[in-house]
């Protein structure tokens, strides 16, 4: 099947408290992102939010509609975002031709029918990662190039979070509904990402990382700020962040990671900041 999905229900805080290793992986990780010539997709309850992954090596892929979504087409009621890691590729989305390079981005907006994700090579295929989230509004689609982004340099060498955030699909560079994607990069020498940790329970959040080194790890945590829990991750792996739950990750060496999010409001900086001594 060309075109899958798995269904993530919504758990509340007090539910994940009892959670022990096996279900909180259970629950939250998504272990297989990338499928080679094939979209398999997550649909999570929180804020209805579709993560996937593509990487066209023998075959051009095409969006179709999953029955969740009981549309005719995958965008009849949503928008999308694409941020390429791999090799150039192009999206066709109704006859027009979007070529992105590594770490370029995409927004498709509602109402697209015909989108096909292909590589201009086999051999250095596009890896495509995909957020979607429901609209309720046509905005036209838009490139997101790598002179486009809004950088952001935050941390420092000496807390161990040096890291640079880079904002693709934010309603400063792209009309959206609801959907908001980024990429940030700690530093050499750095391992933290998103510390002092953060909740915004206007909106919940994924994370997906990526360059991580085959030997290393990056240890996730989540919860609410006094109960948190953690998950281990590989390269490649994403895991979904409840509205209520920080998200902060701390890796056996630097590493990249493509944050997305959706919900309440379009107000990156609306963060409810943990101070980082009262984290239990
Ligand atoms: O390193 C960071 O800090 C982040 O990347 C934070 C995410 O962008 C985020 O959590 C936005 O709400
Ligand atoms: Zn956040």
């Amino acid at each position: 099947m060309n075109n899958t999905y798995e269904v993530r229900y919504a758990s509340s805080p007090e539910a994940v408290k009892q959670y022990d290793t096996e279900a909180l992986r259970k629950e939250f990780l998504v272990e297989n992102v990338m499928t080679k010539d094939a979209l398999k997709w997550v649909y999570s309850h929180y804020d209805r939010y579709m993560i996937s992954g593509v990487v066209p090596v023998t075959k051009s892929v095409e969006l179709v509609s999953v029955d969740p979504l009981k549309s005719e087409n995958f965008l009849d009621r949503r928008e999308l975002g694409i941020i390429n890691i791999g090799g150039t590729g192009t999206v066709t989305a109704d006859g027009t031709e979007y070529t992105l390079e590594h770490k370029e981005a995409l927004y498709l907006g509602q109402g697209n029918k015909n989108v096909v994700f292909s590589s201009n090579s086999g051999d250095n295929p596009a890896q495509f990662y995909l957020n979607s989230t429901p609209a309720n509004k046509a905005f036209p689609n838009k490139k997101i190039g790598l002179n486009d982004v809004e950088v952001v340099e935050l941390g420092s060498p000496e807390k161990a979070n040096a890291r640079t955030l880079k904002k693709y699909i934010v309603n400063s560079i792209v009309d959206v509904c609801q959907l908001q994607m980024g990429m940030t990069s700690i530093k050499q020498g750095s391992v933290w990402n998103t510390m002092p940790a953060h909740v915004h329970d206007r909106r919940m959040e994924v994370y997906f990382y990526i360059e991580v080194p085959e030997d290393q790890a990056v240890c996730h945590f989540m919860g609410q700020p006094n109960e948190t829990r953690h998950i281990w991750m590989a390269n490649n792996q994403a895991v979904i962040s409840p509205p209520w739950s920080i998200h902060s990750g701390s890796g056996t060496s630097n590493y990249t990671f493509l944050w997305g999010m959706a919900g309440e409001n379009l107000d990156y900086s609306d963060m409810d900041i943990c101070k980082i001594n009262e984290l239990r």
